[in-house]
């Protein structure tokens, strides 16, 4: 059952499958959270986990990665979970930036890769 924390799940194109492997993996964890993700990775997240309480924004270049950087303004959003490619050129990477700015700002957990993503997880209260 899905707690009153909420936690933002974000994939880059490239990061999609380690994400959809991420949530599967993790159902259990995941299942305590509201989950809010960027269109299409909270597609290719309920593909993997269909149980898990996941609300869909804009994809991240139209909107999406700024709709989250809202919620953690708000305080809506408690952490933040963003597999980044670092390799891949992006037309909204000043949205990318702007982002982990406000993740940084309201001082909210951020994982931005796998390997940290996994140890932080467990942590979090939910
Ligand atoms: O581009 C993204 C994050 O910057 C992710 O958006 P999508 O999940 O819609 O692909």
């Amino acid at each position: 059952m899905a707690g009153s924390k909420c936690l933002a799940l974000i994939a880059h194109d490239q990061k999609k499958d380690d994400m959809a492997a991420f949530a599967r993996a993790n159902q259990d964890l995941l299942s305590r959270w509201k989950i809010v993700a960027t269109g299409t990775t909270g597609g290719r997240v309920l593909d993997a986990a269909p149980d898990l309480d996941v609300t869909r924004l804009k994809s991240g270049p139209l909107g999406g990665d700024q709709q989250i950087g809202a919620l953690i303004s708000t305080g809506e959003v408690d952490a933040l979970i963003f597999f980044v490619d670092p390799l891949t050129p992006m037309p909204h990477d000043v949205d990318v930036k702007a982002l982990m700015r406000l993740a940084i700002v309201y001082d909210i957990p951020m994982a931005l890769n796998h390997a940290t993503a996994i140890k932080l997880l467990p942590t979090l209260e939910a």
